[in-house]
């Protein structure tokens, strides 16, 4: 007798929900946890599985109780083997402790059964690395990510998708026409706008949300306040309101600044969640500095989004 998986046990409350009252208590940002080689030595850490559980103590000492959301790149702590992926997995847990919304940047995108496996290893509340959220990459097909779309919506966590992306090397594919017609980060944003849809009932904002680089206001093709996609394959203001959150790398060490967040956004202002690691990471090993530092990014950031 084939005995029928038990569906995931539901988190108290959908992500975007959390995700709404943890930057409403706490300022709309995310710090990106980024132990790469360069900081770790200008920390004076080793650039080895200690200097890195030191690291992580560190920022989680300093930030766990402030920030809203935390986004622990994973390829820092794969590099180590075993050993980095247990210190991703305390460090997970820690911040979740405190109260920190962890947003896993993993930027996983398969086929089938592989993307079935990917989304219990980050979906599944029973997994050692289950995290409030994680960031997918839809450039194998957005369908081929209904496995994980599907544990998020089951198990109350969120995901977010690539769509255009900060670094300039992402524009030829993104900006690349579908065979609609439509811009493909603009068909990108309006499939996860389909996904909160279907979720609305009760739950004003969604848990399905896009990556859309901060640096991108402004520039040629990139997304802004014009009529259609200007031609060149850019997003309009309208093709970013998809009833969930935009996550906004950029921020700080790729040059963009708060200020630009309106032209960027227009009526989409209040779903950002901008991102910063280098320019916050930068100011340690001091927690002091690193908490100033945060509570400068916050304070900047909530005087333009409120
Ligand atoms: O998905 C991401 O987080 C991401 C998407 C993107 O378009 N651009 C981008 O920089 N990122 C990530 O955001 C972080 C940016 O770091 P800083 O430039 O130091 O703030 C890195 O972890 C990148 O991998």
């Amino acid at each position: 007798m084939t005995e029928t998986p038990a569906p995931p046990r539901p988190a108290a409350t959908p992500f975007g929900e959390r995700l709404r009252a943890a930057t409403a208590a706490r300022g709309p940002l995310c710090v990106g946890v980024d132990p790469h080689a360069g900081l770790l030595r200008e920390w004076g850490l080793g650039e080895d599985i200690g200097g890195l559980e030191r690291f992580c103590g560190t920022v989680t000492e300093a930030l766990a109780d402030k920030v809203a959301v935390v986004k622990p790149q994973s390829a820092f702590f794969e590099r180590f083997g075993s050993r980095g992926i247990a210190v991703l997995e305390r460090t997970v847990a820690d911040f979740r402790a405190a109260g920190a919304l962890v947003l896993l940047d993993v930027k996983r995108g398969d086929i089938g059964s592989t993307m079935g496996a990917y989304a219990d290893a980050y979906l599944d509340p029973a997994a050692p690395l289950f995290s409030d959220a994680v960031t997918l990459s839809p450039y194998l097909g957005f369908e081929a990510l209904r496995p994980a779309l599907d544990l998020a919506r089951a198990s109350g966590s969120g995901v977010f998708v690539l769509a255009r992306t900060s670094n300039p090397e992402g524009g030829p594919l993104q900006r690349a026409r579908c065979a609609d017609g439509r811009g493909v980060a603009a068909d990108v944003l309006a499939r996860l706008a389909r996904e909160n849809a279907a979720t609305a009932a009760g739950s004003p904002f969604g848990s399905f949300g896009a990556v859309v680089g901060a640096t991108l206001a402004g520039v040629p093709g990139g997304v802004g306040a014009h009529e259609g996609d200007g031609g060149d394959g850019g997003l309009t203001h309208a093709d970013l309101d998809i009833g969930g959150p935009l996550l906004l790398p950029g921020l700080g060490a790729q040059g963009a600044r708060p200020e630009d967040l309106p032209a960027l956004l227009g009526p989409a202002l209040p779903a950002a969640l901008p991102s910063v690691s280098r320019d916050v990471l930068r100011h340690g090993p001091d927690r002091g500095a690193l908490r100033s530092a945060t509570d400068r990014w916050i304070g900047e950031l909530a005087a333009v989004i409120g």
